[in-house]
């Protein structure tokens, strides 16, 4: 795949961008988070740019040819390369919020399941974690920090409609599980993104021992 920037992107750029995404990519493919090219990651390159990873690359051997450019539509810039499936959900990220710069998507067991188990709920409420403060803005293990589970779909048009219902509702949203699929999460800078997905895996984890036993 050869890309072709804008005058305005310089490699170098595009290349620390692609660099940050492989990197983080590997790490949550080691964690078995990514399971058989499932996932995909993206950062804002500027305000209307993304780099965003090709559709269907195994997350776990990324390369900068596995890393393209996209617009704020999704559409993509300077590549016939395809773009990950779910681009849409990534660029609404980046439209809503000025201030976001990576969102990550991941596939692990303990997301999959959770969702499927809170989906007649609509939403997992986490309440009395400690963890709850690697969130942005979560002060106090007191604080409520509601997840929403949407309906899983291939329309993404469907699904961006569903996160802007929950934005323009004023409700809170660092977070959204998708039924039987996985998460999404994103942060001011891929180490907030991190930071926020793997507290978060945490969390659901322990939400599912707790139904296990029971308690
Ligand atoms: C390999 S099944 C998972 C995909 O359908 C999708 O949900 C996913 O996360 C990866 O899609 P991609 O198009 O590679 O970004
Ligand atoms: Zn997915």
């Amino acid at each position: 795949m050869s890309q072709v920037l804008p005058a305005t992107i310089p490699a170098k750029l595009f290349h620390e961008r692609a660099d940050a995404i492989a990197d983080a990519a590997r790490d949550l493919a080691q964690r078995g988070w990514t399971p058989a090219t499932s996932s995909n990651f993206s950062m804002r390159v500027d305000a209307a740019h993304a780099a965003i990873t090709v559709s269907g690359r195994d997350k776990g051997k990324l390369g900068r040819n596995d890393i393209m450019l996209v617009d704020m539509d999704g559409k993509a810039v300077g590549t016939d390369a395809r773009p990950s499936a779910e681009t849409e959900l990534h660029t609404q990220a980046y439209r809503r919020w000025p201030e976001v710069n990576a969102v990550l998507h991941t596939h692990s067991r303990t997301q999959s399941v959770a969702s499927r188990l809170f989906a007649k709920h609509g939403v997992i409420r986490l309440e009395g974690w400690e963890l709850q403060k690697a969130i942005r803005g979560h002060a106090t293990h007191e604080s409520v920090l509601d997840i929403p589970v949407f309906p899983n779909t291939q329309h993404m048009p469907e699904l961006v409609a569903r996160v802007d219902a929950w934005i323009d509702a004023g409700k809170p949203l660092h977070a959204y599980l998708i039924n039987g699929h996985g998460i999404y999460t994103w942060g001011h800078d891929m180490a907030e993104a991190r930071r926020h997905l793997e507290a978060l895996e945490f969390l659901l984890g322990c939400e599912l021992d707790l139904k296990r036993l029971n308690a």
